[in-house]
C-alpha cells in the first residue's frame, strides 16, 4: 500500500521532535498503524535556522498554504501555536477533507468547538493528545479506558514549565527568572512564557480535560485562572513546615449543580503522589466512581515526549481513517448532540481549605483578632505557626491553615483582616486541597 504522506505546519521543538520520532520508529510505526507513514512537506518560516531534526527526503516550503492545499497530503500536523495562522490552517485543511493532529491547547480550548463542528460535517478527525500533558496519554484515557465511569473529580500538574520553577524553587532556593530562562531554552516554555506562569497554558488544558471528563462543552472563559508568579520561597518553606508542598493544579470536581473548573496553586499533603511529582513532569489524578482514584505520570513538555503523542495521534488517525466517521470515538468523548448542560460554578461557590500567610505588626492581640474574624465567618482554624522578628523588624509573619469553607466566607474574611491596622501587607492565599 502506498504510505500515508502527512505535511507538518512548524519545524521548532514539537515538530523538529515529530521528524526525529517518526526516522527513528518508522518501521515499527508502519507495523502497528497498517501503513507507512511519510513527512512529505514540511513549512517552515526560517528555512536556514539549525534544526534538531534531519530534514533529508522533506520538502520545505515557506508559505504554509502550500501544505494544506497539497492534494497528496492526506494528514497536517499543526506544530506552530497560537490562535490565529493555526486556526485558519486547521480549518483550511478541514474544509479540503485532510485530517488534523495539533498539539495546540490554545487552539482547542478557544476554538475546538468550531473545529469540532467542521470536522464531523467534513468526516474528518482532528486529534490533540499532545495538547494536554504532553507525552501522558489522558486524552485517550477519557475517552476511551474510563468510558464506563462517571468521573467525580479530576486534579493535575498540568504545565511542565511551572512546576520545573516550582521545584528549583523548593529544591535549590533559585531565583524565578532563572529557572523560567532555563525552562525556555529546555524547549518547555510557551512562545509567550507568561502562559506558563500565569496559569493561562494549564487552563487551556484544564477545559480540554474537564470537557472530555463530564461531557461539556469547551468554556476556557469559566476556568477560575490563577499563576505561581505570588509564591515565595518563605510560602514554600512554611508549606513544608506544615507538611505539604505546593503545586499548580487545575482542578475539575463535579458538584451537585454544577462543575468547579479552577487553576491555582494549591498546598498539598507532602504524602500524596502528586505532591512528589518533580521538574518538568507533569501528573493527573482522575477519579471514577468505578475505579477509584487513578494515577497518570509523565514528561509534560519536550520534544520527544510531545512527539510520542503527536506521533501516537498519526497511528490512531491512519488506523481510522477508512472507518465510517459517525462510529469513531468521538473528539470529545461524549457525542456531540448529547452534552450536558452543567454550568461551571463561580468561584464563590467552590469549596477548598486554605492557607493565609500574612504579615503583622508584633504585638499582643494581633492572632486573636484574626482568629476571631475567621470564627465569624464560620472558618475553623487548623494550624498556626507565628514567627519571631527579624533582627531590626517590627513585622512578623504569621500563617494559618483553615479547614474547609466556601470561598465566599473565606473572601468576606479576608476582606476584614486585610483591613485590620495590624496587618502591615497584603495578605497572601494559596487553596489546600487533601485530593480524598
Ligand atoms: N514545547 C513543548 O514541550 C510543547 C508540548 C506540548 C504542546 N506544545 C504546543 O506545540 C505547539 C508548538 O510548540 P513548540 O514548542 O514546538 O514551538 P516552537 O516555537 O519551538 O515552534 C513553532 C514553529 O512554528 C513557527 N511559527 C510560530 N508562529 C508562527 C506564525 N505566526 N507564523 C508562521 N510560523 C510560525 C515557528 O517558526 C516554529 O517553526 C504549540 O501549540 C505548543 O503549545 C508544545
Ligand atoms: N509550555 C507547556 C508545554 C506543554 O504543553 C508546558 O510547560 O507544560
Ligand atoms: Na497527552
Amino acid at each position: 500500500m502506498e504510505p500515508v504522506k502527512v505535511g507538518l505546519l512548524g519545524l521548532g521543538t514539537v515538530g523538529g521532535g515529530t521528524v526525529n520520532v517518526l526516522a527513528r520508529n518508522g518501521e515499527e510505526i508502519a507495523r502497528r498503524a497498517g501503513r507507512a507513514l511519510v513527512i512529505a512537506k514540511a513549512f517552515t518560516r526560517s528555512p536556514d535556522k539549525p534544526r534538531i531534526c534531519d530534514l533529508s527526503g522533506i520538502e520545505q516550503v515557506t508559505d504554509p498554504w502550500q501544505v494544506v492545499n497539497d492534494p497528496q497530503i492526506a494528514i497536517v500536523a499543526e506544530l506552530i501555536g497560537g490562535t490565529d495562522i493555526a486556526r485558519e490552517l486547521v480549518l483550511g485543511a478541514i474544509e479540503r477533507g485532510k485530517h488534523v493532529v495539533t498539539a495546540n491547547k490554545a487552539l482547542i480550548a478557544l476554538h475546538g468547538n468550531e473545529i469540532f463542528a467542521r470536522a464531523s460535517e467534513k468526516g474528518v478527525m482532528v486529534a490533540f493528545e499532545a495538547a494536554v500533558a504532553g507525552g501522558i496519554p489522558i486524552i485517550k484515557v477519557l475517552r476511551e479506558g474510563l468510558a464506563g465511569n462517571r468521573i467525580e473529580w479530576l486534579a493535575g500538574i498540568i504545565n511542565g514549565t511551572g512546576n520545573f520553577i516550582l521545584t528549583a524553587m523548593r529544591d535549590q532556593g533559585r531565583d524565578f527568572d532563572d529557572v523560567l530562562a532555563e525552562a525556555q531554552r529546555l524547549g518547555y516554555a510557551e512562545a509567550d512564557p507568561t502562559f506558563d506562569v500565569e496559569g493561562i497554558d494549564a487552563a487551556h488544558k484544564l477545559t480540554i480535560l474537564a470537557a472530555i471528563a463530564f461531557g461539556i462543552p469547551l468554556q476556557f472563559d469559566k476556568v477560575y485562572t490563577e499563576g505561581i508568579t505570588r509564591i515565595t520561597q518563605e510560602d514554600v518553606r512554611y508549606a513544608e513546615e506544615l507538611g505539604y508542598r505546593i503545586k499548580h493544579l487545575g482542578i475539575a470536581r463535579r458538584r451537585e449543580n454544577g462543575v468547579e473548573l479552577r487553576v491555582h496553586p494549591c498546598l498539598v499533603p507532602a504524602r500524596r503522589l502528586l505532591a512528589n511529582v518533580d521538574g518538568v513532569m507533569n501528573a493527573v489524578v482522575v477519579k471514577g466512581d468505578a475505579v477509584g482514584p487513578t494515577l497518570y505520570y509523565g514528561p509534560g513538555a519536550g520534544a520527544e515526549p510531545t512527539a510520542s503523542a503527536v506521533v501516537a495521534d498519526l497511528v490512531d488517525v491512519v488506523r481510522t481513517m477508512t472507518a465510517d466517521p459517525e462510529n469513531r470515538v468521538p473528539h470529545l468523548a461524549f457525542q456531540p448532540d448529547a452534552l450536558s448542560d452543567l454550568p461551571p460554578l463561580p468561584m464563590a461557590a467552590v469549596e477548598t481549605a486554605y492557607y493565609l500567610r500574612l504579615r503583622v505588626a508584633d504585638r499582643p492581640g494581633v492572632l486573636a483578632d484574626v482568629a476571631r474574624i475567621l470564627a465569624d465567618e464560620n472558618i475553623s482554624i487548623e494550624a498556626v505557626i507565628q514567627k519571631e522578628p527579624q533582627p531590626g523588624q517590627t513585622d512578623v509573619p504569621l500563617i494559618f491553615l483553615t479547614h474547609r469553607v466556601r470561598e465566599q466566607a473565606f473572601d468576606a474574611a479576608l476582606a476584614r483582616i486585610t483591613a485590620l491596622d495590624s496587618v502591615k501587607a497584603p495578605p497572601y492565599r494559596i487553596r489546600l486541597e487533601t485530593l480524598e
